[in-house]
Parts: C-alpha cells; structure tokens; sequence
C-alpha cells in the first residue's frame, strides 16, 4: 500500500461500481470490528476508484488517522477489495484536502495539497518555533460555520483561543461523529498560534497519547515524556472516551492535567459523550472532565446545513444554488462529514457531466444515498422480519408472554426499531403491547451491551439491519 499524491476520480458510471465495491468493503468491515473502532477509524473514511477498477485512493482526514490507518487496517482492506473484485487492486492511502478548492484529480491544486499535507513538515510547527504541534492549519474559526448546535462550544473555544488559561478549564467539548469537534479543537490552536506564535500548543487524538504512554513505559523515557506534556501552553486532545480502560494512560494523563492546570495551561478535551457518561473512566478524571466547562455540539440545524454547504461550495470554487442546497440538506441530516461526502459527490457528477448544479443533478448524483433514505423502515416491519428470523410467531411481538424463547427476540425487535426509525421510546412501547417506555430502554441497553460483547449476537443483528434496510 503506498500514499496517494494522484488520485483520480472515475466517470459516473465506474464511480458507481468502485463506490459499490467500497460499500460491500465497508458493510463487511463494519461486521467484522467492534462498533467504535469501525466508527472511529473506518466509517469516516472515503474512496476515490479508478474506471478501470486498478487503483483505490482512500482519504483519510489527517495525518495520524492515515498512519493509524495504514498500520492497522490497510492491508486488510486490500486484501479484501482483492477478494471481492477478483484481482489485485492496488490501495493508496491520501489526506482529504480540506477547504482546498478543488476536488478533481487532475487539478493540480489538489496534488499539492495532498503533497503538501503528506510531505515530513505536515504537522510540524509550520513556521513557528518549538515542537511538533499536529495542527493542521486548514481548520480556523473562519471556515467553521456558526449555528445554534454548535454557538456555545464555538464562543467558549474562542475564549479559550483569546485567553488560554482563564475562564472554562479544561474545556470539554462532546457530541456524535462528524459534527465539528476536531476542527473546533485545530481552530483554538491555530488561533492562539497566531495571536502568539512561541506558545506551546499539542494538538493529540487519544490514541496517540496512548501509545505515547506505552512508549515511554517500554523505553523507559517518563521523564521525557513528562517533559513535553507537562511543558505546553495548550493541550488538544480528541476522543478522550478512548481512554476507558486503559489505566496506565489514565494515570499519567491525570498527572498531566494536574500539572498543567496548576501553571495555568489550558486543557481542551473531545469526546463522544458528556463526561459522567465515560465507561471504564476513573471517576477522579470524570470529575477533573467536569470541572471547567462541559458544552455540546449539537447536530446542524437546517438552516445551518444549508449555509455549510454553501460555503463549501463556494471554497472548492462552485456555486450552489439556495434551492440545491436546501434539497440536499433536507436529505442529508446526520452530520456535517456526510453533507460534505454529499458535496464532494455533486460537484464531482457537475464536472464530470459538464451540468449546472441543479435539483434534478443533486437528485442524480445522491440518488444512492437517497434511495437508502427513502426506503422507510416501519416497526411492524421489523415485528414481522425478527419474528420469521427466531421462528416465533407475530403475535408474539405484542404479548405478555415471558419466556426466554419469545421475550429475547422481543428485546431484538425493540433495540433495531430504536435503531432503525425515528421512534419515540414511548411510541416504540405502544406498538409492542402498549409496553412501558422503561421496559424498551431496558431492552435497548440490554442489546446494544451485549452485541458489544457477544459475536454470535452481532452477526445475527447485522443480518436482520441488512434485510430490513434491504
Ligand atoms: N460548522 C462547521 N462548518 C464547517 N465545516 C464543518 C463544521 N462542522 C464540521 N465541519 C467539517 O466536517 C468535517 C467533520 O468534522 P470533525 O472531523 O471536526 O468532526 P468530529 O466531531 O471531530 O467527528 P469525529 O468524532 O468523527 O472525529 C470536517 O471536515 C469539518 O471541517
């Protein structure tokens, strides 16, 4: 596996069997890990395929992600495309150029982007002084587009970013995946930098400290480690849930704060959930999380989908149209990561097709992704599919009956209808025999715990979302 600096976009047609291809790669992957591992690593990842099917250039969003990516999980992903396609197919690994404005493998733009992104200086301290900061200097509060999801965390980051060491310390900022956190986290870190280039700023994701630790445990170098953490002005650090477990790391991560608090350095942290919602987090780290300011970042409102799009557009050197960017972002409401695979598809189909950004050629370009959409999931559906799967009958759904035979699949049917619609836990009750919504919760905890654990319970789970979503 080798690193990108030329990848090339395939026409609409090959796009679509590449794409296709790299779907079933990811549906098998997303069987094949542990829930957070694929959602962490695999599932923000997107791939560029050659008509010819010879080459696949995945992008990855910075450079420790691509590292982690190819140690862990580039040949496998290989190896995989190979089996699926029949022949080799060669992977490259490249760094999504972010905010560059272009997108199409033969501009050159593009290439230097990804040269300069994947060049040794990427992540070093890009003209200022000190240690390596892994920032990336792409990610400012100026192209971070304000909205009522994420306005608190935004005002309190540029607090932070004005006055490092004052008010809301640590900062910790959590929310679901791809909406901001660690472009938030660069934008402190690039704005401090800029306002006062001899600070010493780190910007880590979890993982890396992790590894850090166990370096330094293995070649015996705590004190140099000490050194670089507790030396720093400013420490960024993402995805902190991955410390669960980890006792080690939580331990020298707590002498870290405490240290860098105690001279005043400011501390901001990510993570998936609010701090007292850690698994397997000592409870001193919990309430040390909690101690600054704790905000949210909300999934994007309309409004705000609307204007990201526009401004991405507008950056990568096209136009969308109002009406275009309302209709895709009605159609694209997870996060802001999808918006832009969204984007990247659109302007990709205009160029290619030498069209006009329009509803009909947004409608085109996503109609994959809508379709997927569009294909309503009902709970009666789900009754229906888990009842023929564990071979008991519908009715069975509905009844009082409690024996382990009907009432675990009941739970199954709860946890996917949780999953799969938009239901309410009280409507999902009501629809299974007028249940109280404390006895779903249950059931919903109950599985999504034990598929965590249980791989025989995955599969079968994984089975019944394929056929559902079919
Ligand atoms: N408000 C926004 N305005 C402009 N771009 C945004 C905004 N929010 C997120 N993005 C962009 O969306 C993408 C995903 O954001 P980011 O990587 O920061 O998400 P995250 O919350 O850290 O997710 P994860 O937990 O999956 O790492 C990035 O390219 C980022 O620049």
């Amino acid at each position: 596996m080798t690193e990108g600096h030329h990848p090339k976009l395939s026409d609409p047609t090959g796009l679509d069997i590449g794409q296709s291809l790299w779907q079933s790669c990811m549906d098998q992957l997303a069987q094949e890990l542990p829930e957070q591992q694929f959602n962490t690593w695999i599932k923000p990842l997107s791939a560029q395929v050659l008509e010819d099917m010879s080459k696949v250039t995945i992008f990855v969003a910075n450079r420790f992600k691509l590292d982690w990516v190819r140690a862990q999980y580039s040949s496998r992903i290989a190896s995989m495309l190979e089996k699926m396609y029949g022949q080799p197919v060669q992977v490259e690994l490249a760094i999504t150029p972010r905010d560059t404005p272009v997108r199409t493998a033969s501009s050159p733009k593009l290439v230097e982007a990804i040269a300069a992104e994947e060049s040794p200086e990427f992540g070093e301290d890009r003209g200022h002084s000190g240690p390596k900061n892994r920032l990336n200097a792409m990610l400012t509060f100026e192209n971070l587009v304000e909205g009522t999801a994420n306005r608190m965390a935004r005002a309190a980051a540029m607090h932070v970013a004005t006055m490092p060491g004052h008010l809301y310390n640590p900062l910790f900022i959590y929310g679901g995946v791809g909406l901001g956190k660690t472009h938030l986290m660069h934008a402190v870190g690039n704005r401090l930098l800029a306002d006062k280039p001899g600070s010493k700023v780190l910007y880590i994701h979890a993982e890396q400290f992790v590894s850090d630790v166990v370096k330094a445990y293995q070649r015996k170098t705590f004190d140099e480690f000490k050194d670089r953490y507790h030396s720093l002005d400013l420490l960024l650090i993402d995805d902190v849930q991955f410390f669960a477990n980890k006792d080690r790391t939580q331990e020298e991560f707590f002498n870290a704060f405490e240290a860098l608090l105690a001279k005043k350095s400011h501390i901001v942290m990510t993570s998936d959930t609010y701090p007292k919602g850690l698994a397997d987090i000592h409870e001193r780290l919990v309430s040390r999380f909690d101690s600054g300011l704790t905000v949210a970042i909300e999934p994007p409102e309309l409004e705000m989908r609307v204007a990201i799009l526009i401004n991405k557009a507008r950056v990568e050197g096209s136009e969308m149209p109002e009406e275009v960017a309302f209709f895709v972002a009605k159609n694209v409401r997870s996060n802001v990561r999808e918006l832009e695979g969204a984007l990247r598809k659109i302007l990709a189909y205009s160029r290619f097709n030498q069209k006009e950004i329009s509803i009909a050629l947004a409608r085109e370009a996503l109609r994959d992704l809508l379709s997927i959409q569009n294909r309503q999931i009902s709970v009666e559906n789900i009754q229906k599919t888990v009842a023929d799967y564990y071979k008991i009958k519908v009715a069975d759904m509905y009844s009082k009956k409690r024996p382990a035979s009907i009432a675990r699949p009941r739970q199954i049917a709860m946890y996917l209808a949780k999953e799969l619609t938009q239901k309410s836990l009280p409507e999902i009750g009501e629809l299974f025999g007028g249940r109280d919504h404390t006895t779903v919760l249950h059931a919903v905890r109950k599985i999504g715990g034990e598929r965590q654990q249980m791989t025989e319970l995955n599969q079968q789970l994984h089975v019944l979302e394929q056929t559902l979503k079919g």
